[in-house]
């Protein structure tokens, strides 16, 4: 491979070429003069497409490029000087200080780490997500100091794109409730935290009356608001922020009341019970006289009666059942 002379004349993938070969083969027979291995280090970060900085073997910022100095949220001149970790939080600000501190104790590769998620403050003071990667270009004939290339990704949108995508995995498209999938691991949840704490853990699961004839005589879409209503019913019940209500089913919803004993539980049921009874569907275009029903089962578990939380799904099922043979609209309590 042959060397070019200078920087001016060189191709972006020549220059990558070059170092790479240099710092690769490390070959003290063919080494770059230093200072114009150090101008085409410079020259590629200068004009790569991602954000790129050089740091120091003392952790201090050399030099960045534009693409970085936008992540960092500051002008160049604002970052090169600074340490790296001052751009960072109390636990990666703590780590890579180790990390340069004792970086010549070990193997100069050793601090190479691949992507690695950190957050990152930005001069505004403003956190932003970034994966990071950090390599040492160790000392050589033609770089008499080691240096480390450190590059960058804003991660931002990907998280919120995360975030928004595992919402809707865990919620019910129609009536905005936890789904069922949601409630199966809040359950587990649950259960492992309230038995390990000796807390009660309850569950009450709610099923609308006679809800084929609503549909059959007002229609599924008048059905679906119907539903929608009911889901405000029972989330606006809830004895607390730590509880959750869930879409189950069709037209079947489920509370889990972790910390709730079976007087807090029948208290929330009937509460349930008496809005829902109270419910008024003129607003959507049907006759005063329209009215529905929720019939409603619940098991508590306090001292160990129930061996796992489909055990306590099994009794409020059961308790739900009698409460439906029993005549609908009321509530049934697992003994
Ligand atoms: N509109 C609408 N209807 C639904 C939905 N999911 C389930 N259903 C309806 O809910 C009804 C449930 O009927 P059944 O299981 O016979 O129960 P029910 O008529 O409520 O009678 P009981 O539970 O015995 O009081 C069916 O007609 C389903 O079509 C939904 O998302 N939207």
């Amino acid at each position: 491979m042959s060397i070019p002379h200078t920087p001016a004349q060189t191709s972006q993938s020549e220059v990558i070429n070059t170092i790479s070969y240099d710092i690769s083969s490390n070959d003290p027979s063919f080494p770059l003069p230093a200072s114009l291995a150090e101008s085409l280090l410079h020259t590629l970060v200068s004009h790569i497409a991602e954000a790129m900085f050089l740091v120091n073997s003392a952790g201090v910022i050399e030099m960045i490029n534009p693409q970085g100095a936008k992540l960092f949220g500051a002008p160049k001149d604002k970052i090169v000087g600074k340490k790296l970790s001052e751009f960072f939080y109390r636990d990666a600000q703590e780590e890579y200080d180790n990390l340069f501190q004792g970086w010549h104790m070990t193997t100069e590769t050793q601090l190479n780490h691949g992507p690695k998620e950190v957050l990152l403050k930005r001069n505004d003071g403003q956190p932003l997500e970034v994966d990071l990667s950090l390599s040492c270009l160790p000392a050589s004939d033609s770089n008499p100091k080691a240096v480390f290339i450190g590059i960058m990704h804003n991660l931002s949108s990907h998280k919120a794109e995360y975030k928004e995508l595992r919402r809707l995995a865990r919620t019910d498209s129609l009536t905005q409730l936890a789904n069922r999938h949601a409630f199966d691991e809040v359950l587990q949840r649950n259960w492992q935290e309230c038995v390990s704490h000796g807390l009660p853990l309850s569950l009450v699961i709610i099923d609308v009356d006679y809800f084929k004839s609503f549909n059959d005589a007002h229609g599924h879409v008048q059905g679906d608001e119907c539903l929608k209503r009911i889901a405000q019913v029972i989330q606006a019940a809830l004895p607390s922020r730590h509880c959750l209500a869930a879409r189950y089913g069709g037209e079947e919803f489920a509370l889990i009341l972790p910390g709730c004993n079976a007087h807090i539980a029948e208290a929330t049921a009937m509460r349930v019970q008496q809005q829902i009874n109270k419910l008024s569907f003129t607003a959507q275009g049907l006759d005063a006289s329209v009215k529905i029903s929720v019939s409603q089962g619940i098991a508590c578990e306090r001292n160990g009666q129930f061996r796992t939380p489909t055990a306590l799904l099994c009794a409020a099922d059961t308790a739900l059942y009698r409460a439906k043979s029993d005549g609908r609209d009321r509530i049934n309590l697992s003994q």
